[in-house]
């Protein structure tokens, strides 16, 4: 299912505002790292990102080693950025 990239007046009004997030090096993708105190932590948030992803049908990129989760953004179907993976990063960070 094609979705619309996000166009670049919508990045500079959104993708401030979503804290945590830098662009990806290289590619179209926005991209956080995630700490914890220890790999249950860790394991117990990748769960409810895993709950999130599945209702919103919008999955993500993601390592995990111990007490820590990189999380990558992108669109698979857009190429590119879009307003789902804006949705997502506000869904995640709201956690
Ligand atoms: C069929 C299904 O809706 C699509 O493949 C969804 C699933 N999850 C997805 N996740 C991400 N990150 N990008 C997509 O384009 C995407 N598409």
């Amino acid at each position: 299912m094609a979705v619309e990239k996000l166009s670049e007046e919508e990045r500079k009004s959104w993708l401030d505002a979503l804290d945590g997030w830098e662009m990806a090096e290289g590619r179209d993708a926005i991209e956080r790292t995630f700490k914890f105190k220890d790999f249950s932590e860790a394991w117990g948030f990748m769960s409810r990102v895993a709950l999130i992803a599945e209702k919103h049908d919008h999955h993500p990129e993601w390592s995990n080693v111990y007490n820590t989760v990189e999380i990558a953004l992108t669109t698979h179907d857009a190429d590119g950025l879009s307003h789902r993976d804006v949705k997502m990063a506000k869904a995640i960070n709201a956690l």
